[in-house]
């Protein structure tokens, strides 16, 4: 017995399914008493399903619920009142800012106060965890939930989308780079299933002395398309570079594209970013806090590897207060300041301005 029931999904699996069924436009069930929809990829026709059930609540964070001028009452987000008449392009108007300036009024906005804000809160996580727009539509349950709908204690949900992720290696070769030729490069999987990291060791860097070392994140535009728009191109090229002439160091590839919201996301902070907004402003209008990265993967990977000191390319005291808060020790912050254009110079000025880097 105890056989059979152990080959049913984990929490952690349960979650992973969810998000799946999120970006298929599939509602999931939360802790029994509610459905819950990603507004990004809902359709009309659930929309229609879900109205018949009862009446809908739009979840919003609380960056998003500013721009809208909707009460916030829940500290992190709000959830907003759906009218009657409300169709399927209101409730996206309101989860994505891409039209706010040409369309700016949407309310007046009427937010609940009372009751859990509980499942609003897991709903808007796993929505973000699916690198979807963090925003979603609640329908409270009056009866059985429908059958083959995931079904997910949201309380659980939160602490498994702010658990650390475990990784485990999975594959590792030798690959001579035109900076460092004495390459490999190692794939970690979750294991539930999630978004793989990378590490690609340079030389043997000795474990017992602090190994150069790169945290990158994931930059489609940058590192692939050679995007002026910021400086991760250049800055990997770099980091891998130095490593190669030091003959020895460790670089992560770590999937977080868009500083963790996703490639999408990015390219709506991007077209934000073509009407005026700065890099955070346009993170926070789609409704992401600046930064939504779990920095605790690059300890992890570190100490997997076997290196707990590191000499730490950055430009960004967060990743070096990240580390040494995971047991890894920065023994040195070595800058890495290339890729400076004109196309980049307010980027760059804006995340010394507001996210604390070093110019
Ligand atoms: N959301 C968002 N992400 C961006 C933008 N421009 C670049 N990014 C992402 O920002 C991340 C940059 O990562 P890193 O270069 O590793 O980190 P950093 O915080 O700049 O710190 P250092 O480069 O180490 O100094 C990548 O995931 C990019 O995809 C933007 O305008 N908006
Ligand atoms: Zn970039």
């Amino acid at each position: 017995m105890e056989q059979i029931l152990s080959l049913g999904p984990t929490p952690a699996e349960r979650l992973n399914r969810a998000r799946a069924d999120l970006r298929m436009g599939l509602p999931v069930v939360l802790s029994g008493v509610c459905l819950a929809v990603a507004v990004e990829t809902l359709s009309a026709a659930r929309l229609a399903a879900l109205r018949g059930l009862g009446r809908p609540v739009l979840a919003l964070t609380s960056w998003r619920a500013e721009t809208l001028k909707a009460r916030v009452y829940d500290g992190d987000l709000a959830r907003v009142r759906v009218p009657e008449d409300a169709d399927l392009a209101w409730l996206q108007a309101l989860a994505d800012p891409a039209d706010d300036l040409r369309m700016p009024m949407k309310g007046p906005l009427a937010s609940e106060r009372e009751g859990d804000a509980g499942l609003a809160r897991a709903a808007i996580a796993l929505a973000k965890s699916a690198h979807l727009l963090p925003a979603a539509l609640l329908v409270p349950l009056t009866g059985p939930a429908p059958e083959g709908l995931t079904a997910l204690d949201a309380a659980q949900a939160l602490r498994e989308i702010a658990a650390e992720t475990v990784l485990a290696p999975v594959s590792a070769a030798r690959v001579p780079m035109r900076a460092a030729e004495k390459g490999r490069l190692h794939i970690f999987r979750p294991d539930d299933g999630g978004e793989e990291h990378y590490a690609i060791e340079i030389g043997a860097p000795a474990r017992d002395k602090p190994v150069l070392a790169r945290l990158h994140s994931a930059c489609f535009t940058g590192d692939v398309l050679g995007s002026l728009k910021c400086d991760c191109g250049p800055q990997l090229d770099a980091a891998l570079t130095q490593m190669g002439h030091e003959g020895a160091g460790v670089l992560l590839y770590l999937n977080q594209e868009g500083r963790g919201i996703g490639l999408a996301n990015k390219m709506r902070a991007y077209s934000l970013q073509d009407q005026g907004f700065d890099t955070v402003e346009a993170n926070h209008r789609l409704g992401f806090e600046d930064d939504e990265r779990d920095f605790r993967i690059g300890a992890a990977l570190l100490k997997k590897l076997g290196f707990a000191q590191v000499r730490l390319l950055t430009n960004n005291p967060a990743k070096v207060r990240m580390l040494e808060a995971n047991g890894v020790h920065v023994a040195e912050r070595v800058p890495l300041k290339v890729g400076l254009s004109r196309h980049n110079a307010a980027y760059l000025a804006t995340k010394a301005a507001k996210s604390g880097h070093i110019l």
